[in-house]
């Protein structure tokens, strides 16, 4: 018999109340020996906890039910509405502990169940962790989007229709013998494909935006060795509006911020000063500035007043550069100097900034709160939010493409390659063989979902 699953859902204690939930098939016996009586089909009941063997009273509780198949995982669920305190929560799953075939859930898997139940496909999932990880508004907006189904509902319109006309070709194929079928239906077929073709590649270009939302817009400040690069993350980061969390990067010369500038995301990276470096520590610090810089969708180029030469004697942007990447100029410490005359270059934005009075990074705060919006564009159609979208999407255009194009092979081959793109567009909705992918997916959820 399936596990019976349980878990702490509602975040770390001591809190006001606690979520415990149940699912599996042992929650009727788990429920009716913990407070005697099962609640009624989705109605909650307050009721006394007992321990299960002693019959000590733990706690007075909230009790809620819901009868599979109606349920999030869609088998029997119960939760516990305890109260928050950590005794009272960890006696409660202590007590769950002692029935047979009743285990604490590993992260995501009440989810999993919904999934294998059929009542999620993966990109519901996918935007049920992302609403859990959103930060900002429009973060949210997308993920609550995409976990009503919209961006899986598109990829399966589009799977339909790529299932259909491959069976046009196919019904096509098996009357082409007989004369009064018209050649027009294949020709007509090849025409859609071309169109379906179309719409997804534009599909592809809106997303970058998606993605985009989901991972927030990089902004990466670079410059020479106290050009005042820190000084300028904390200025920025320092307003009330736009602080949400700090984090060390993934070394200690990269920091991060994520910032919510009015609803959309930015995540500001401080990287290490570019320099021609002598140290082995320095030098791998500026090769990983240099590696943010080439991912980044803005760079913030850090000029101290007197340090504009120097900076091209000691080292300035990646070579490598794309010159998609737009690059801003701020010249830092404005509070020290007169103002220049205006850049005549045209190719940069030119922005003075100052880490040290109040109003000395609003110039830049706002032109960086215009660029955010302008790259993010939130969109009412859905997006793709992943490079596991984009590659398969991608699989796909390339399948649709060999079919379309083949006019010299024959109707077999090119109606398998209309299969293939349909299956293409099944592993992103997770319709078709998706098994290795799940636990990289289910992995990043918090226990207890
Ligand atoms: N207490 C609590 N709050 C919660 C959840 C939960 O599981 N428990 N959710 C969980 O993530 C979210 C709400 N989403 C949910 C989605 C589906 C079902 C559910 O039981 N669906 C059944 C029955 C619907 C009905 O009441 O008729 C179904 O679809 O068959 C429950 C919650 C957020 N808040
Ligand atoms: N007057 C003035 N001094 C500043 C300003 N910003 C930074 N400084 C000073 O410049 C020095 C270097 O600043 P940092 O922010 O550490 O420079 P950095 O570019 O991060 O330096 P590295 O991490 O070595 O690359 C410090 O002494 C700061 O106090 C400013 O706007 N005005």
């Amino acid at each position: 018999m399936k596990e019976t699953i349980y878990a702490l859902s509602s975040g770390s204690v001591p809190s006001g109340v606690a979520v415990i939930r149940i699912s599996g098939p042992a929650v009727r016996k788990v429920v009716s020996s913990l407070c005697r009586k099962i609640p009624t089909h989705r109605q909650t009941q307050l009721s006394k906890l007992r321990d299960p063997q002693t019959r000590e009273v733990l706690d007075e509780a909230l009790v809620l039910y819901f009868q599979g198949p109606n349920s999030f995982t869609g088998e029997d669920v119960a939760e516990i509405h305890c109260h928050g305190g950590r005794a009272v929560v960890a006696a409660v799953l202590n007590s769950l502990a002692q029935f047979e075939a009743c285990r604490p859930a590993e992260p995501g898997e009440f989810t999993r169940r919904a999934f294998d139940g059929g009542r999620m496909d993966l990109t519901e999932v996918e935007g049920l962790a992302d609403l859990i990880a959103s930060e900002t508004e429009s973060q949210r907006r997308q993920a609550v989007r995409q976990m009503g189904g919209a961006l899986g509902k598109l990829y399966d319109d589009w799977r339909k229709r790529l299932i259909h006309m491959r069976a046009m070709i196919e019904a096509d194929f098996d009357f082409a013998d007989e004369e009064d079928v018209p050649g027009s239906v294949a020709d007509k077929v090849w025409a859609e494909a071309g169109e379906l073709k179309a719409e997804i590649e534009d599909h592809l270009v809106r997303s970058k935006s998606g993605e985009r939302l989901r991972s927030g817009v990089q902004v990466v400040l670079m410059g020479a060795p106290n050009a005042g690069k820190s000084s300028l993350l904390n200025a920025i980061a320092g307003r009330d509006v736009a602080i949400v969390t700090e984090e060390a990067g993934t070394t200690r010369d990269v920091i991060e911020v994520h910032l919510d500038l009015v609803g959309y995301p930015v995540t500001l990276v401080d990287t290490a000063g570019l320099r021609k470096a002598e140290g082995v520590v320095e030098q791998e610090g500026i090769r990983r500035a240099e590696q943010r810089g080439r991912e980044a969708d803005l760079i913030l180029w850090a000029v101290e007043p007197d340090g504009i030469e120097s900076t091209d004697k000691d080292g300035g942007l990646p070579a490598d550069l794309s010159t998609e990447v737009p690059v801003w100029t701020v010249r830092t410490k404005a509070d020290l100097e007169t103002p220049p005359k205006q850049d005549s270059s045209g190719t940069t934005i030119d922005i003075p900034a100052s880490s040290k009075d109040r109003n000395g990074v609003r110039a830049l705060f706002e032109a960086l709160t215009c660029f955010a919006k302008e790259t993010i564009s939130v969109s009412e159609v859905p997006l793709a939010t992943r490079s596991r979208h984009r590659h398969y999407l991608n699989d796909c255009l390339t399948n649709l493409e060999k079919a379309v194009t083949a006019d010299h092979l024959p109707a077999e081959l090119r109606a398998e390659d209309l299969r293939r793109a349909a299956d293409d567009l099944g592993r992103i909705t997770g319709r078709i063989d998706v098994e290795d992918l799940l636990d990289v997916i289910f992995r990043d959820f918090c226990i207890g979902k």
